[in-house]
């Protein structure tokens, strides 16, 4: 059974604003605990559910089993959120929820290679289905590539000298285990640096499941999609855990709640350039010290929501505009 501490649930529901007879969306299922408080809630209302992890979602389907009248599953990667809701005949939504990032059990699962604790195979896709994997990112990019990718997803300031280990080792060999990777990270790493900031190896896992999963890029272009899906005074949430998926919600809901500059001396604002969205929390929401105490994960957890005022105008498209800093 899938076991998942489902991370500012309270304050994630509250915010969420369910209505009984409401539609709505959890982009990431994971082990269902928001999904269940949801559904919890409806009456003629549904709940639709993605997870791209087959495995989470059939744990989730036993878990949300007294719930199923209400629940479709979607086995889907959430970029294809406009597309997998219209294929199913859904015109719009009350309130779609993002909880980003993987569940504890992909995490505590060994073979998944998630983890840096443990040693095993060099994996770290969420959907299994995936040809890219951590073996394949490792083993077959550019030392280019792996230093842009240790430096701009995980903000390593020894990239360079970690990709050069491994550009190094896999010369002779391919590098194949998390164990095997840990030992290079830890060797490009000088040793005064290495005793400090926590496992020396958490930056550049982060980055490389950023990579195998393209989690930017999903969450991106999702973003965009749920917002044209969400119905007028209906509510987007989102959870994130690391300082870039962050900075790409604040900056994506700050874009959509803030008039676009317009030339000087406009008369009067004109109806497409008034912003589609109102920001419901001005400041992200963190967790209590209760939570804290039960949940190490939580520590990084926060929580963005706006709400929609006004029909979507394609002005407010995000996506296009993003640029990586
Ligand atoms: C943090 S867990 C969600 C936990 C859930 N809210 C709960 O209460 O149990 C994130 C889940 O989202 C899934 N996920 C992450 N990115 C995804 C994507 N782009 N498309 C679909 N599912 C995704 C992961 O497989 C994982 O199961």
């Amino acid at each position: 059974m899938f076991d998942h501490y489902s991370v500012l649930k309270t304050e994630t529901i509250e915010k969420l604003n369910i209505r009984p007879d409401g539609v709505y969306v959890d982009c990431t299922l994971g082990g269902g605990g928001h999904s269940k408080e949801i559904a919890r809630q409806l009456t003629s209302g549904h709940l639709y559910v993605f997870d791209q992890d087959v495995n989470a979602m059939e744990s989730a389907r036993d878990y949300l089993a007294d719930y199923a009248s209400s629940i479709t599953f979607i086995p889907s990667n959430f970029r294809h959120l406009e597309e997998e809701l219209q294929a199913r005949g859904v015109e719009e939504v009350d309130g779609i929820l993002y909880d980003l990032g993987v569940s504890s059990p992909q995490l505590d699962v060994k073979e998944r290679g998630f983890s840096y604790q443990q040693d095993a195979p060099l994996d770290m896709r969420m959907n299994q289905a995936d040809t890219i994997s951590a073996y394949e990112v490792i083993n077959e990019w550019a030392y280019e590539d792996l230093v842009r990718i240790f430096f701009r997803y995980g903000e390593e300031k020894f990239s360079k000298q970690i990709a050069r280990k491994i550009e190094k080792q896999r010369e002779k060999a391919p590098v194949t285990s998390t164990g095997e990777l840990v030992e290079l990270i830890k060797e490009g790493i000088p040793a005064a640096a290495r005793r400090k900031g926590g496992h020396p190896a958490k930056r550049v896992f982060q980055a490389i499941r950023i990579a195998v999963n393209d989690e930017l890029g999903a969450f991106l272009s999702s973003l965009d999609q749920a917002a044209r899906y969400i119905s007028l005074e209906g509510r987007i949430a989102v959870i994130t855990f690391h300082s870039l998926e962050d900075r790409i919600c604040k900056q994506a809901f700050k874009h959509w709640s803030t008039i676009p500059p317009l030339p000087k001396n406009f008369p009067v604002i004109p109806e497409e350039k008034q912003p589609p969205f109102t920001l419901i929390t001005r400041k992200p929401i963190e967790a209590v010290e209760e939570e804290l105490e039960e949940n190490r994960r939580s520590r990084s957890a926060k929580l963005r929501v706006v709400e929609k005022v006004r029909p979507w105008s394609e002005e407010f498209h995000f996506e296009k505009g993003w640029k990586m800093t």
